[in-house]
């Protein structure tokens, strides 16, 4: 058995564990990197990386049959799906060098490719290594929940683990759940050529603000995706030649394929947790406001396992917080209300603190709700993107949320997200010039939208201007 004293231990090798990684031994700290499967976790190999890969083909498949509208003739093209997954592979292996243990062994970390469990509060074993450490930082990540549901154990299931290294093209893919993995997923392969029914047991979308996620399911359904509501799957059944059925509280569908995204279950089984005296539940490891935990002070956690949002920029923003914390013995604080998130379909869904609902009911009549439509924005009109909109919700002349559907959704998120995080006033997003004509002029009119009533329906303003045009020489 060899022995290792280290200042910092970290488990898991995906988003989180490598920024905490790259800040700490870039800083000077002596560092272990654990990671038992691939270098870069689930965004680089079965995630983000993969799924936005896939999307970008299917948009490729997608606009040849989408010109006429623009005097350029709609062709249909043949799409090999192995080429495509062939693409989505190339990506990943483009990226991989960044995350790789070559690179981190670079940096000064020394990395181990095993599995890590705790044997003591204080040292965790690594297959023949055992590691002291001053801190550790459990970065563990989440895998795909597959339920319970009776008969899912009889037939083929796919999984985001599993669904990008299909080579074959799915004639009928059923995916239940119509969060975001189900509902990236059910675009790219109908845009790629599949027949695809989503089941969802409650609303798709749910944790979007609805009246701008029906924008989302409107446009996927008249694209030709089945989408089930209020369908919970409740049994699944083989048939001849593959057939997979799922029965549902709403009726039954049959099909070639299945994907389930009914959310994640966080890594921490077989870790020896209770050993070392860290508290976690379903959601994963208990931790206060520093990602501290509750019960083992040496102990930390960041990305999927810390138990709040699951996003790579919230696994980073958490890596960031932790080197503060760890580095500089300075409060990590990580916050929430200032977390974009964006799904991938087009048109686009993003958000960034309170929506519509919750600000209504937090702050009640101090609210007020500005909205901006992609159908007034030059740009949008000359690309025929006009389906859309934003609604930013403000209180005391700062944002406090902001919800997008529609083009580049995912892109112009950012400035709401940089104002929340900021506190700035709509007046630095009315002040700021933008060129024209881009798709971000959207949000300066919505800061228009909010100064408007002011400025042009208020009489003092008009008594006032009224005044100095006559002393005016
Ligand atoms: C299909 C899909 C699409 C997604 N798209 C997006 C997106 O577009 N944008 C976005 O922000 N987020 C997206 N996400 C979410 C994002 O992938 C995760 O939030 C992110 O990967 C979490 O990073 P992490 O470091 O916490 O965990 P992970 O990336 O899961 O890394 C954890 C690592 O720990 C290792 N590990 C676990 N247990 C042990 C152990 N005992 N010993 C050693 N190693 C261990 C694992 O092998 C893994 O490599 C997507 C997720 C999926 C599934
Ligand atoms: N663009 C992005 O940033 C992106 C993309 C994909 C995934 N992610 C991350 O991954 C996480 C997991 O995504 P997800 O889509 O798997 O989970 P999710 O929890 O967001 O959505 C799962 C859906 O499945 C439904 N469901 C659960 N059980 C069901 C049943 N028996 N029958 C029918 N429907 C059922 C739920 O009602 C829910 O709407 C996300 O929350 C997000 O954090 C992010």
């Amino acid at each position: 058995m060899t022995h290792l004293k280290v200042d910092l231990c970290i488990i898991g090798a995906g988003s989180a564990g490598l920024s905490v990684a790259a800040g700490a031994a870039q800083m000077g700290a002596s560092v272990v990197l654990i990671e038992r499967a691939e270098m870069g976790g689930d965004c680089l190999n079965a995630g983000c990386i993969p799924s936005k890969a896939l999307i970008a083909a299917a948009k490729h498949a997608y606009q040849p049959q989408h010109g006429a509208a623009f005097g350029v003739e709609d062709t249909t093209p043949q799409v090999d799906f192995a080429a495509v997954k062939d693409h989505v592979r190339r990506v990943i292996d483009t990226i991989a060098p960044v995350d790789s243990q070559e690179r981190f062994e670079g940096l000064g970390c020394t990395v181990i490719r095993a599995d890590a469990r705790f044997v003591s509060r204080t040292e965790v074993q690594a297959g023949d290594t055992i590691i002291t450490a001053r801190r550790f930082v459990i970065a563990t990540g989440s895998g795909p929940f597959v339920p319970p549901i009776p008969g899912l154990d009889g037939v083929m299931v796919h999984t985001n683990e599993t669904i990008f290294d299909l080579r074959d093209k799915p004639d009928h893919l059923i995916i239940i759940g119509g969060g975001p993995i189900g509902m990236e997923m059910a675009q790219a392969h109908r845009r790629l050529g599949c027949a695809v029914t989503v089941i969802e047991g409650a609303k798709a979308m749910g944790k979007d603000d609805p009246e701008l996620a029906a924008i989302v399911l409107d446009r996927l359904r008249g694209e030709g995706v089945a989408i089930m509501e209020d369908a919970k799957a409740e049994r699944v059944s083989g048939g001849e030649g593959g057939a997979i059925t799922v029965h549902t509280s709403k009726g039954r569908v049959t099909g070639t394929h299945l994907l389930v995204a009914v959310g994640r279950a966080v890594k921490v089984d077989g870790m020896g947790l209770d050993v070392a005296g860290v508290d976690h539940d379903r959601k994963g490891i208990t931790v206060d406001a520093n990602l501290r935990s509750v019960s083992n002070k040496a102990v930390y956690a960041a990305g999927d396992v810390a138990g709040g949002l699951q996003f790579t920029h919230v696994a980073g923003y958490h890596g960031g917080q932790l080197v503060r914390a760890l580095m500089f013995g300075l409060p990590a604080r990580a916050r929430t209300d200032h977390i974009p998130w964006a799904t991938y379909t087009d048109p686009e869904l993003a958000h960034v603190g309170l929506t519509e609902a919750e600000a209504r009911k937090r702050h009640g009549d101090k609210l007020t709700v500005v909205r901006s439509e992609y159908a007034h924005n030059d740009r949008a009109n000359t690309e025929g993107r006009t389906t859309g909109l934003i609604k930013v919700m403000v209180v005391g002349g700062r944002p406090v949320g902001a919800s997008i559907v529609g083009h580049l959704a995912g892109e112009l998120i950012g400035m709401w997200a940089m104002a929340i995080a900021n506190k700035l006033k709509m007046t630095a997003i009315s002040n700021t010039v933008l060129p024209y004509p881009t798709y971000m002029e959207l949000n300066k009119r919505a800061a228009g939208a909010y100064f408007s009533p002011k400025l042009f329906e208020s009489a003092t303003v008009k008594r006032v201007v009224g005044l100095v045009q006559r002393w005016l020489p």
